[in-house]
This record gives structure tokens, C-alpha cells and sequence, in this order.
């Protein structure tokens, strides 16, 4: 059988007797796999092998050592090479080092030995290699955001197709959405989606700073810029410098800074207060907002000319009730989560129990249902959840169509049953039946285009 984690060693030896020597010796290591060439041309032919290693010998008489030394770099760098040569000459072994050899070793009764040394050495260290190559792959999975990212329903199938457009450019991209929608699993989906994925992701709330700390926690601060500036201080900007940055709450930064973050979004370079150096940056600029940045810009709020800077690719987070069938998904899918973490077996939602759940509003949206159903995996005994299990804090409020501004009968009327329709998923038969109302009329007003059903 195959060992996935031999060393792969290839030898380069014109001298027969000499590379069988080698051969034999070191294929003696179970966990070696040893392959010798005497043409340099061979060597080359079976390079897409991938060797960890190359032996080289560095008197050939078709290639002189270096060249073959710099084809191999030139083809794949991860190979190492160990060049074995009759030369004492210690600057050929210097100039082969920085030419990229891993290791010169002189041909002598020792070589045998301290290539096995320098090959324990390698195996060590193209071991590690590939640990952090799978480890990497892991993290890499694990920050695959579009996967935690749940949901089947249409409007998500929408939001799952711009995260994919987004990952693809460096557009700046702007999340709205109420509170615990997800518009923070949106921007790291984007950013671990992207290329860009192995730099940083850079968080900054601008509702949790004071305001008078913001510019520095942006743009960084020299020492003694400022009574309290003690050291330097490496600003958001800088730490995202080839990553993302994502600005949480950008509808709260004071207008009075706005000015600032426009032009730093426009030059791509910043500068730290305290200091007159102007530094490059290079970084996707993602924004959020509960707020309709738009109503802000109209109330002076938000300067019009940031607005249009940062609205990029825009991604509207639907409200949790909007998401029809998801309530369950998501539901099932953190009880499911919570019990495996807690080692308890899992449980199945009732009818009930799953009806309580999509008749419920959600203001706190996907955050509350995963609390909810934490809290309902603690309370339910046995393998079904029922109705009771569920603690809902708030009394589920079916819609509030007196809030807001004053409309005809009618138009109440419509927008009750378009709410009933983008909770049940369009199903005009449940809806008609939960509204004790005939489903044609239903029909009719989605023929006349009162109600939308896309
Ligand atoms: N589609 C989803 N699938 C799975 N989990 C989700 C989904 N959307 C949100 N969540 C979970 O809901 C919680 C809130 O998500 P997130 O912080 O991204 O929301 P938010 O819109 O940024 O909230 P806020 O506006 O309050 O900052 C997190 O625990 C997240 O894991």
C-alpha cells in the first residue's frame, strides 16, 4: 500500500554504482520513496511527480549543477534540493545555498550519513508543511460563512447569489437589515468567499466607541498625538491592510468624521493623527446599517456624497418572518447544534410546536430564534418538542398595520394579506384559510397586482 506521508526523494546521479548506493541505503527508511535518474532530462520528464526532495549531483556531464538547480526553482519551488559534490570548494556550496539549495553536502565515506541526517531533518520539516497546509484548508472551511449561512427560501437563494458576486471584486458592498439578520455573517461570507481570505477580517462597531475615540481607533494615532496617546497606536485601516474591513453601525459615525473616512475611501491612503506620513491602503470596504441610510442622507444626518461612495453592491437582509419555511430550518438546525453541543440527543419539533414558531414575529430575527430554540432544547424532556417548551418572551403580535402612516380600509386590507403571504411562502390556500377569506379573492388581487407573490 501506498504511504500518503513517505518522504518522495528523487537522486540525480550520473555515477551508476554510486546512485544504487544511495538508492539502496536510503530506501532502507520504510517511510522514504526513492527514485533514481543519471540524465538530468529523465529528471525533468517525471518532475510533475512532485519529489519533496532532490539529490543532485553537481558534476554532470550533460547539465552543469547550478542550471539544473535553477530549472528545478524555476518549475517548483517547494522542492528541496540537496546537492552532493565531489567540490570542496566552499564558495560553489555558499553561492548554491542562495541560489535556493536547501543543503550542499561533499562526497566523501560520511555522505550516506549525513544525507540520512539532512533527510530526517527534511522529512521534520515537510511534514509540518503539509499539517499547515491541511491545517489551513480546515480554517479556511471552517470560515466558509455561506455554509452557516442557512436558508432555502427564495430571498435568501438571492442574498446567497450577491455574497457570490461580492466575493468576485473588490466592490465596496453595503448590508441593511433589522437587527440580527445576519449582516455580519454576510460580510465575513464575502470576505472568506474572496480572495482576499487570508488576510485580515477587521470589525469595527461605531456604535460601541465613544466618539471622540473613533478617528483614532480608524486611523491610528502617533505617541503623544493627543493627551493619552502613551504609544503608537496602528489604526483599523492599517490592520486590514489587504483584508477586509468591516464598518458595523456606519449609520452612527458622527458627521463630523464622515468628511474624513470620504476622502481616506477616495485617496486609499491614510494618515495617523499626530503624523504627517501618508500611508497606502488597500482594503474592501463592507458597511451595515439597521438604519435607511437614505432617510438619514434627506435629514442631514449622512453626508450624500459618503452615501453614494459606500452604497457599492447593496444587500437588503429580509426580515426572519419574511423568510417563510427558514423559521423551521434554522430552527431545527440550532437545536440540532445545541444538543450536539451539549451531548443531549437531538429532538424533533411537533407541528405544534413548529406552528407556534412561524406565527411569532421575531423582532430580534435570526439572534432571538437561535436564544429561543437554546432555551427550548433546556426545557423540553424527551425527543419532541411541544408548544409549551417553547418560551417566547414577547406575545406574538400578528401585524401592527395601525403603526406608521394612515391608510384606507383597503389598503390595510392588502397589507395584511401580503404579510400572510411572505410568511407562508405564497401559499395562497393557507393563507386564505387562515384569514377565513376566500382564496379567489386572494387570486383576484394578485391578478389586479395589489399583491405581489414574487
Ligand atoms: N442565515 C443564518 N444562518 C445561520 N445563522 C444565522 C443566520 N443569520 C444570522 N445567524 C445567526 O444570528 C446571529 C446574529 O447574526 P449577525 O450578528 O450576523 O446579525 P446582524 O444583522 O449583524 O446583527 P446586528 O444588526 O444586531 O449587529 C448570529 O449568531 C448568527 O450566527
Amino acid at each position: 500500500m501506498k504511504n500518503q506521508n513517505a518522504l518522495r526523494i528523487f537522486i540525480l546521479e550520473d555515477d551508476l554504482w554510486y546512485g544504487s548506493m544511495l538508492q539502496h541505503y536510503l530506501s532502507l527508511n520504510p517511510d522514504y520513496e526513492v527514485k533514481r535518474f543519471d540524465k538530468p532530462g529523465d529528471l525533468f520528464n517525471q518532475l510533475h511527480e512532485n519529489p519533496d526532495v532532490i539529490t543532485l549531483d553537481y558534476f554532470m556531464p550533460d547539465m552543469d549543477g547550478s542550471v539544473v538547480l535553477k530549472k528545478i526553482r524555476e518549475i517548483n519551488q517547494d522542492i528541496k534540493v540537496v546537492i552532493i559534490s565531489g567540490q570542496e570548494d566552499l564558495r560553489t556550496a555558499v553561492s548554491l545555498v542562495t541560489g535556493g539549495a536547501f543543503d550542499y553536502i561533499v562526497k566523501d565515506e560520511d555522505t550516506k550519513d549525513r544525507l540520512w541526517n539532512v533527510l530526517l531533518h527534511l522529512k521534520e520539516i515537510v511534514g509540518l508543511k503539509k499539517k499547515i497546509a491541511v491545517l489551513e484548508e480546515e480554517v479556511s472551511k471552517r470560515n466558509d460563512y455561506s455554509k452557516y449561512l442557512i436558508g432555502k427560501s427564495e430571498c435568501m437563494e438571492k442574498i446567497f447569489a450577491l455574497i457570490g458576486k461580492a466575493s468576485g471584486s473588490t466592490i465596496t458592498v453595503s448590508v441593511t437589515g433589522e437587527t440580527g439578520t445576519g449582516k455580519e455573517m454576510v460580510a465575513k461570507a464575502i470576505h472568506f468567499n474572496s480572495d482576499r481570505n487570508k488576510k485580515p477580517f477587521i470589525t469595527v462597531n461605531m456604535a460601541a466607541i465613544p466618539r471622540e475615540l473613533v478617528e483614532s481607533e480608524l486611523f491610528g494615532h502617533e505617541k503623544g498625538a493627543f493627551t493619552g496617546a502613551v504609544t503608537r497606536r496602528i489604526g483599523k485601516f492599517e490592520e486590514a491592510h489587504m483584508g477586509t474591513l468591516f464598518l458595523d453601525e456606519i449609520g452612527e459615525l458622527d458627521i463630523s468624521l464622515q468628511a474624513k473616512l470620504l476622502r481616506v475611501l477616495q485617496e486609499r491612503e491614510i494618515t495617523r493623527i499626530g503624523s504627517n506620513e501618508v500611508i497606502p491602503i488597500n482594503v474592501r470596504i463592507v458597511v451595515a446599517t439597521h438604519r435607511d441610510l437614505m432617510e438619514e442622507v434627506q435629514k442631514k444626518t449622512f453626508r450624500e456624497d459618503l452615501y453614494y461612495r459606500l452604497i457599492g453592491l447593496p444587500i437588503k437582509m429580509p426580515p426572519l418572518r419574511e423568510r417563510g419555511n427558514d423559521i423551521l430550518i434554522l430552527a431545527k438546525s440550532f437545536l440540532d447544534q445545541f444538543c450536539d453541543a451539549n451531548k443531549i440527543s437531538r429532538k424533533n419539533l411537533s407541528p405544534e410546536a413548529a406552528r407556534k414558531l412561524v406565527q411569532y414575529e421575531f423582532p430580534g430575527n435570526v439572534r432571538e430564534l437561535r436564544s429561543i430554540m437554546e432555551l427550548t432544547a433546556v426545557m423540553s424532556e424527551g425527543d419532541t418538542v411541544q408548544p409549551d417548551h417553547i418560551m417566547i418572551n414577547t406575545p406574538p403580535v400578528a401585524v401592527h398595520p395601525m403603526n406608521g402612516k394612515e391608510r384606507t380600509l383597503r389598503e390595510y386590507e392588502v397589507q395584511i394579506i401580503q404579510h400572510f403571504l411572505d410568511r407562508y411562502d405564497k401559499d395562497v390556500l393557507l393563507v386564505a384559510r387562515k384569514l377565513e377569506m376566500g382564496k379567489s379573492t386572494i387570486y383576484r388581487m394578485i391578478q389586479s397586482g395589489e399583491l405581489r407573490t414574487k
